[in-house]
Protein backbone atom coordinates (compact mmCIF):
# COMPACT_ATOMS: atom_id res chain seq x y z
CA UNK A 1 0.00 0.00 0.00
CA UNK A 2 0.95 3.60 -0.81
CA UNK A 3 3.23 4.81 2.13
CA UNK A 4 0.54 8.18 1.72
CA UNK A 5 -2.57 6.35 1.79
CA UNK A 6 -4.30 5.49 5.35
CA UNK A 7 -7.24 3.26 4.90
CA UNK A 8 -7.71 1.34 1.32
CA UNK A 9 -10.96 -0.85 0.79
CA UNK A 10 -11.03 -2.92 -1.94
CA UNK A 11 -13.80 -4.25 -3.13
CA UNK A 12 -15.73 -4.61 -0.10
CA UNK A 13 -18.99 -6.21 0.46
CA UNK A 14 -20.65 -7.29 4.06
CA UNK A 15 -23.97 -9.59 4.38
CA UNK A 16 -25.52 -10.15 7.22
CA UNK A 17 -28.16 -13.22 8.06
CA UNK A 18 -31.28 -11.77 8.85
CA UNK A 19 -34.03 -13.80 10.36
CA UNK A 20 -36.90 -13.71 8.34
CA UNK A 21 -39.71 -14.11 11.00
CA UNK A 22 -39.80 -12.39 15.01
CA UNK A 23 -38.56 -14.74 17.23
CA UNK A 24 -39.51 -13.77 20.56
CA UNK A 25 -37.29 -15.99 23.11
CA UNK A 26 -34.46 -18.18 23.26
CA UNK A 27 -36.58 -21.10 24.22
CA UNK A 28 -38.77 -20.50 20.53
CA UNK A 29 -34.80 -19.95 18.94
CA UNK A 30 -33.97 -23.19 19.83
CA UNK A 31 -36.75 -25.23 18.87
CA UNK A 32 -36.74 -23.46 15.83
CA UNK A 33 -33.10 -24.51 15.14
CA UNK A 34 -33.36 -28.17 16.02
CA UNK A 35 -36.12 -28.63 14.16
CA UNK A 36 -35.04 -27.22 11.24
CA UNK A 37 -37.40 -24.29 11.32
CA UNK A 38 -35.32 -21.47 11.26
CA UNK A 39 -34.86 -19.68 7.82
CA UNK A 40 -32.41 -16.81 7.25
CA UNK A 41 -32.86 -14.68 5.00
CA UNK A 42 -29.39 -12.88 3.08
CA UNK A 43 -28.87 -8.81 3.40
CA UNK A 44 -26.12 -7.45 1.67
CA UNK A 45 -25.51 -3.78 3.75
CA UNK A 46 -22.70 -3.74 1.19
CA UNK A 47 -21.58 -4.12 -2.02
CA UNK A 48 -18.66 -4.07 -4.22
CA UNK A 49 -16.95 -0.97 -1.98
CA UNK A 50 -13.40 0.29 -2.98
CA UNK A 51 -11.67 3.71 -2.07
CA UNK A 52 -8.84 4.93 -0.42
CA UNK A 53 -8.56 7.63 1.96
CA UNK A 54 -4.89 9.82 2.20
CA UNK A 55 -3.27 10.24 5.37
CA UNK A 56 -3.56 13.46 7.07
CA UNK A 57 -7.13 13.73 5.20
CA UNK A 58 -10.50 14.35 6.64
CA UNK A 59 -12.91 12.20 4.97
CA UNK A 60 -16.74 12.07 5.33
CA UNK A 61 -19.55 9.36 4.70
CA UNK A 62 -23.14 9.93 3.80
CA UNK A 63 -26.31 8.59 3.08
CA UNK A 64 -30.07 7.81 3.48
CA UNK A 65 -30.73 5.72 6.93
CA UNK A 66 -29.38 2.14 6.39
CA UNK A 67 -27.22 2.99 3.32
CA UNK A 68 -24.20 1.07 5.06
CA UNK A 69 -22.47 4.18 6.69
CA UNK A 70 -22.46 2.50 10.29
CA UNK A 71 -21.44 -0.90 8.81
CA UNK A 72 -18.22 0.41 6.99
CA UNK A 73 -16.92 2.37 10.22
CA UNK A 74 -17.19 -0.71 11.46
CA UNK A 75 -15.07 -2.69 8.84
CA UNK A 76 -12.62 0.51 8.82
CA UNK A 77 -12.24 0.12 12.23
CA UNK A 78 -11.85 -4.03 12.29
CA UNK A 79 -15.24 -3.96 14.58
CA UNK A 80 -16.66 -6.17 11.44
CA UNK A 81 -15.06 -8.44 9.08
CA UNK A 82 -16.42 -8.15 5.59
CA UNK A 83 -18.02 -11.35 4.17
CA UNK A 84 -15.46 -10.28 0.85
CA UNK A 85 -12.92 -7.83 -0.15
CA UNK A 86 -9.78 -6.73 1.90
CA UNK A 87 -9.42 -3.40 4.62
CA UNK A 88 -5.81 -2.45 4.59
CA UNK A 89 -5.15 0.63 7.71
CA UNK A 90 -2.05 2.13 7.87
CA UNK A 91 -1.42 3.47 11.87
CA UNK A 92 -2.95 3.43 14.97
CA UNK A 93 -6.76 4.34 15.43
CA UNK A 94 -8.82 5.57 18.11
CA UNK A 95 -12.40 4.45 17.28
CA UNK A 96 -15.06 6.61 18.52
CA UNK A 97 -17.53 3.76 18.94
CA UNK A 98 -21.08 4.35 18.59
CA UNK A 99 -23.12 6.08 21.45
CA UNK A 100 -22.11 4.27 24.55
CA UNK A 101 -21.26 1.22 22.62
CA UNK A 102 -17.98 1.26 25.99
CA UNK A 103 -20.03 2.08 28.83
CA UNK A 104 -21.94 0.82 31.56
CA UNK A 105 -24.80 2.53 31.85
CA UNK A 106 -25.32 1.66 35.46
CA UNK A 107 -21.47 2.91 36.21
CA UNK A 108 -21.01 6.62 37.44
CA UNK A 109 -18.63 8.69 34.72
CA UNK A 110 -15.67 8.46 36.63
CA UNK A 111 -15.98 4.84 36.61
CA UNK A 112 -17.11 4.81 32.95
CA UNK A 113 -13.61 6.92 32.42
CA UNK A 114 -11.31 4.30 33.40
CA UNK A 115 -14.05 1.03 32.07
CA UNK A 116 -13.56 2.87 28.65
CA UNK A 117 -10.18 3.45 29.06
CA UNK A 118 -9.45 -0.21 29.69
CA UNK A 119 -11.56 -0.86 26.68
CA UNK A 120 -9.23 1.37 24.74
CA UNK A 121 -6.35 -0.43 25.66
CA UNK A 122 -4.69 2.78 27.84
CA UNK A 123 -3.35 1.89 31.53
CA UNK A 124 -5.15 2.66 34.70
CA UNK A 125 -2.38 5.37 35.22
CA UNK A 126 -2.48 6.79 32.09
CA UNK A 127 -5.97 7.45 32.68
CA UNK A 128 -5.08 9.30 35.87
CA UNK A 129 -3.25 11.91 34.31
CA UNK A 130 -5.63 12.07 31.70
CA UNK A 131 -8.77 12.13 34.17
CA UNK A 132 -8.75 16.13 34.85
CA UNK A 133 -8.11 16.50 30.65
CA UNK A 134 -10.93 14.27 30.14
CA UNK A 135 -13.63 15.95 32.94
CA UNK A 136 -12.31 19.77 31.88
CA UNK A 137 -13.20 18.96 28.02
CA UNK A 138 -16.49 17.20 28.60
CA UNK A 139 -17.46 19.78 31.16
CA UNK A 140 -18.76 17.33 33.51
CA UNK A 141 -17.36 17.98 36.93
CA UNK A 142 -20.54 18.24 38.87
CA UNK A 143 -21.64 15.14 37.46
CA UNK A 144 -18.83 12.40 38.13
CA UNK A 145 -20.43 10.59 40.37
CA UNK A 146 -23.85 10.45 38.45
CA UNK A 147 -24.36 6.83 37.43
CA UNK A 148 -24.82 7.27 33.23
CA UNK A 149 -28.01 5.90 32.62
CA UNK A 150 -29.30 9.78 33.80
CA UNK A 151 -26.74 11.50 31.67
CA UNK A 152 -28.95 12.76 28.69
CA UNK A 153 -27.38 11.69 25.10
CA UNK A 154 -25.40 14.85 24.58
CA UNK A 155 -23.70 14.73 28.20
CA UNK A 156 -22.71 11.01 27.03
CA UNK A 157 -21.69 11.76 23.68
CA UNK A 158 -19.31 14.63 25.60
CA UNK A 159 -17.88 12.13 27.39
CA UNK A 160 -17.40 9.59 24.52
CA UNK A 161 -15.47 12.16 22.60
CA UNK A 162 -13.41 13.34 25.21
CA UNK A 163 -11.83 9.96 26.02
CA UNK A 164 -11.97 9.05 22.82
CA UNK A 165 -9.29 11.99 22.07
CA UNK A 166 -6.84 11.78 24.75
CA UNK A 167 -4.41 10.98 22.47
CA UNK A 168 -3.25 11.86 18.93
CA UNK A 169 -4.16 8.31 16.82
CA UNK A 170 -2.92 8.19 13.63
CA UNK A 171 -6.71 7.71 12.38
CA UNK A 172 -9.77 9.21 14.63
CA UNK A 173 -13.66 7.41 13.47
CA UNK A 174 -16.32 9.81 14.31
CA UNK A 175 -19.94 8.18 14.23
CA UNK A 176 -22.65 10.65 14.27
CA UNK A 177 -21.22 11.37 17.86
CA UNK A 178 -21.18 15.62 17.04
CA UNK A 179 -24.36 15.55 16.38
CA UNK A 180 -26.10 15.21 19.82
CA UNK A 181 -24.26 17.58 21.59
CA UNK A 182 -25.37 20.87 21.21
CA UNK A 183 -24.25 24.02 19.65
CA UNK A 184 -21.47 25.08 22.05
CA UNK A 185 -19.59 21.61 22.54
CA UNK A 186 -20.02 21.08 18.59
CA UNK A 187 -17.91 24.26 17.72
CA UNK A 188 -15.35 22.35 20.58
CA UNK A 189 -15.22 19.18 18.97
CA UNK A 190 -14.49 20.71 15.62
CA UNK A 191 -11.55 22.64 17.30
CA UNK A 192 -10.27 19.53 18.84
CA UNK A 193 -10.85 17.72 15.44
CA UNK A 194 -9.12 20.51 13.25
CA UNK A 195 -5.53 20.21 15.69
CA UNK A 196 -5.57 17.08 15.18
CA UNK A 197 -6.04 17.32 11.54
CA UNK A 198 -2.89 19.87 11.80
CA UNK A 199 -1.21 16.96 13.86
CA UNK A 200 -1.51 15.07 10.88
CA UNK A 201 -4.48 12.58 11.79
CA UNK A 202 -6.80 11.17 9.43
CA UNK A 203 -10.27 11.82 10.13
CA UNK A 204 -13.11 9.50 9.00
CA UNK A 205 -16.94 11.22 9.69
CA UNK A 206 -20.30 9.79 9.11
CA UNK A 207 -22.17 12.46 10.27
CA UNK A 208 -26.54 13.54 8.91
CA UNK A 209 -25.53 17.17 9.01
CA UNK A 210 -24.04 17.54 5.32
CA UNK A 211 -23.73 20.96 6.33
CA UNK A 212 -21.21 20.06 8.37
CA UNK A 213 -19.59 17.18 5.87
CA UNK A 214 -19.24 19.64 3.65
CA UNK A 215 -17.31 22.31 5.83
CA UNK A 216 -15.30 19.85 7.61
CA UNK A 217 -14.25 17.43 5.12
CA UNK A 218 -12.17 17.56 2.22
CA UNK A 219 -13.63 14.57 0.22
CA UNK A 220 -16.88 12.36 0.26
CA UNK A 221 -18.19 9.05 0.01
CA UNK A 222 -21.80 9.18 -1.25
CA UNK A 223 -23.60 5.66 0.13
CA UNK A 224 -26.98 4.35 -1.29
CA UNK A 225 -28.28 1.38 -0.24
CA UNK A 226 -25.02 -0.35 0.35
CA UNK A 227 -23.51 1.17 -2.92
CA UNK A 228 -21.38 3.43 -4.02
CA UNK A 229 -23.38 6.10 -5.56
CA UNK A 230 -20.69 8.93 -5.51
CA UNK A 231 -17.02 9.88 -4.10
CA UNK A 232 -14.87 13.07 -4.77
CA UNK A 233 -14.96 16.88 -3.88
CA UNK A 234 -17.28 17.21 -0.60
CA UNK A 235 -19.01 20.43 -2.11
CA UNK A 236 -19.57 18.39 -5.61
CA UNK A 237 -21.16 15.30 -3.99
CA UNK A 238 -23.30 16.91 -0.77
CA UNK A 239 -24.61 19.54 -3.41
CA UNK A 240 -25.49 16.39 -5.64
CA UNK A 241 -26.72 14.48 -2.59
CA UNK A 242 -28.98 17.96 -1.73
CA UNK A 243 -30.36 18.16 -5.00
CA UNK A 244 -31.13 13.97 -5.30
N1 LIG B 1 -25.71 -6.75 12.92
C1 LIG B 1 -26.60 -6.61 11.93
N2 LIG B 1 -27.42 -7.64 11.58
C2 LIG B 1 -28.32 -7.49 10.59
N3 LIG B 1 -28.46 -6.38 9.87
C3 LIG B 1 -27.68 -5.33 10.16
C4 LIG B 1 -26.71 -5.39 11.21
N4 LIG B 1 -26.09 -4.18 11.27
C5 LIG B 1 -26.64 -3.42 10.30
N5 LIG B 1 -27.59 -4.11 9.64
C6 LIG B 1 -28.39 -3.62 8.52
O1 LIG B 1 -27.53 -3.10 7.54
C7 LIG B 1 -28.06 -1.92 6.95
C8 LIG B 1 -27.06 -0.80 7.07
O2 LIG B 1 -26.99 -0.39 8.43
P1 LIG B 1 -26.03 0.77 8.94
O3 LIG B 1 -26.23 0.90 10.41
O4 LIG B 1 -24.68 0.56 8.42
O5 LIG B 1 -26.68 2.02 8.18
P2 LIG B 1 -26.40 3.57 8.37
O6 LIG B 1 -26.17 4.12 7.01
O7 LIG B 1 -25.33 3.79 9.37
O8 LIG B 1 -27.80 4.05 8.90
P3 LIG B 1 -28.22 5.26 9.91
O9 LIG B 1 -28.09 6.52 9.12
O10 LIG B 1 -29.65 4.95 10.20
O11 LIG B 1 -27.33 5.19 11.10
C9 LIG B 1 -29.38 -1.66 7.65
O12 LIG B 1 -30.43 -2.11 6.83
C10 LIG B 1 -29.30 -2.47 8.92
O13 LIG B 1 -30.57 -2.94 9.29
Amino acid sequence: MDKNTAVKIENVSMMFNMASEKIYSIKEYFIKLVSGKLYFQEFWALRDISFEIKKGEIFGIIGLNGAGKSTLLKIIAGVLKPTMGRVYVNGTMAPLIELGAGFDFELTARENIFLNGAILGYSRKFMKEKFDEIVEFAELRDFLDVPLKNFSSGMQARLGFAIATIVDPDILIVDEILAVGDFHFQEKCERRINSMLEKGTTIVMVSHSIDQIERMCQRVLWLEKGRMKMIGNAKEVCEAYRNS
